[in-house]
This record gives C-alpha cells, structure tokens and sequence, in this order.
C-alpha cells in the first residue's frame, strides 16, 4: 500500500506522568502513567465511562489535566500545545465536525490547505479511492448527503492526510460496516510503523487486529499497559475472556425486567 510512501520518520516518545482528571469531585482518571513510542498503536479499552474519551481529550488538549503531565519527545506539554506540537498530531475525537456543503475531495482539500500541504492531490484521490468503495458515484455529492458510515471514513482520511506522528482515534469504527472497518484496519496497520496510535473500540476483534500495546482502563485507574503479547500471555486466548479475567463485569444490581416482555 502506497497512500504515504516511504519516508524517514522521526521516532516520537509520549510519556504521561502522574495524568489525573477530575471533573468535580469525581476522580475520571486517577494517576495514568505509560511511555510509548512510534510504531505502537495502543489499543484503549475499558467499559462504558471508564474515562477513554476523556483520556483522549487530554491527549488532544481538548481538556487540560487536573494534574500529572504529559510529556513529547523529553518536554512537557504546558497549558496550551505548540502548535508546531498539534500538527504533528491527527485526531478523531468526540464527534468528527466536516464542512457539510463540500464534497469529499474538496473538505480534503480545505484539510490539506489548513496544514499547508503542496501536493495533497495524490493522497486525497488514493484515501478516498480506498476507503469509499462506492467513490466515483459519490465524488459530486455534498457530505450533508454521506451515510453516517461515509462521513466517518471521510474524518478517518481527514485525520492521516498531514500523515501525523501522533495518530489519536476514539471509536474509528463507529458507524462502520464490516468491509468499511476492514478497509480502515488494514489502513491503519500500513501506516503504523510511521505513527504512535492511540484507538479505542469495544470490538475487541478490531483492536486484536491493529493493536500492538494495550492500555485498559477501570475504575479510574490503569489496569493493564504493555504489550498485547504478553496481555494474552502467550496464550490463544482470546482478547475478549482476558479482558473480562481483569475486569469484571458489574453484577451488583440484577433488575427485575420481565414486565418488558409480559402481556399488557
Ligand atoms: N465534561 C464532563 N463533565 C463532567 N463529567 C464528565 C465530562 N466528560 C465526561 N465525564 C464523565 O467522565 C466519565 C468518563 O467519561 P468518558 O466519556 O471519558 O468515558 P468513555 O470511557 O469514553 O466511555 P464510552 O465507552 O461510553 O465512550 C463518565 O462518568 C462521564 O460521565
């Protein structure tokens, strides 16, 4: 696969010392600690508000840390990112935001324009040709007339065009049919070497096929961060049955739901 070529990339180190959220009086994320480096892509998992999201905003500086920091390449981020720091970054995080009235080509355009990238043409025809099968019938059309699933696949390629070193997807395959979601891994997988990847997703089959690191997050805290080999043991485990030996589900509260499916 040839969308980014070969080039010689710079290894990236992001460390997180000490990363702590609280909104309020909730702690969301309680002392995250982890270095990782290019060519890891971290698969993020954890159950529904376990802080995912909002380690992502940190990440991102869509939010700012209660404390602990986060540290590139030796320095740490402060308040505000450089944006120097921010372009080397490609995120999709929270709802992706596309300018409906364009086509594809053109929001890539404009996307190309923002990073002041000369020669963007090559790259947005081949990320679309790739991840819309149906692309020559799409190619006039306006986004505001995308399936969830298109515009999806759009903010995907939105995000690789600058080909960051720092790559940051939160539920990429939200909205994704199977053969869409197989286009998206196998993109990602070619572009790994190049990027630091942080993804999150609840299908855990999506995150054995991309991930090489993982971070699991519960009850605030890291759970597990290393690699996905020595997650599994070694074993034929698979993902799904390790995860739940290390997190438990909730069984708590056991309702009573049978007035749902008893006659009126
Ligand atoms: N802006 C906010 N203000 C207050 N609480 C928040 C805010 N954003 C998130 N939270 C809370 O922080 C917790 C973690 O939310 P987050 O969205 O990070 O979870 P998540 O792991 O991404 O969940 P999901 O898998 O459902 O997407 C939740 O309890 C949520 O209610």
């Amino acid at each position: 696969m040839t969308f980014f070529g070969v080039y010689h990339c710079q290894q990236m180190e992001l460390e997180l010392r000490n990363l702590t959220k609280l909104f309020g009086a909730k702690s969301v994320l309680r002392e995250v600690s982890l270095t990782a480096h290019t060519g890891y892509c971290v698969g993020v998992l954890g159950r529904n508000g376990a802080g995912k999201s909002t380690l992502f905003n940190l990440l991102t500086n869509v939010l700012l840390p209660s404390s602990g920091e986060i540290i590139l390449d030796g320095q740490a981020l402060g308040e505000t990112f450089p944006v120097a720091t921010k372009r080397r970054m490609g995120a999709l995080v929270n709802q992706a935001y596309l300018v409906e009235q364009l086509t594809a080509e053109e929001y890539l355009q404009y996307v190309a324009r923002i990073y002041e990238l000369p020669e963007a043409q090559a790259r947005i025809e081949s990320l679309l040709a790739h991840l819309l099968e149906e692309y020559e019938s799409v190619r006039c059309k306006r986004l505001s007339s995308f399936s969830t699933g298109m515009k999806q696949k759009v903010a995907i390629a939105s995000c690789l065009l600058h080909r960051p070193e720092l790559l940051i997807l939160d539920e990429p395959f939200n909205g994704l049919d199977v053969f869409s979601a197989d286009s998206v891994l196998s993109l990602l997988n070619s572009y790994r070497p190049q990027a630091l990847t942080f993804v999150s997703s609840h299908n855990l089959a999506h995150i054995e096929r991309v991930a090489t690191h993982l971070l699991v997050i519960d009850d605030s805290e890291v759970k597990y961060w290393g690699s996905m080999e020595d997650f599994l043991q070694g074993q034929r485990a698979f993902l799904g049955e390790a995860l739940l030996q290390l997190i438990h589900p909730n069984t708590s509260t056991t309702q009573d739901l049978t007035w749902l499916t008893t006659q009126r």
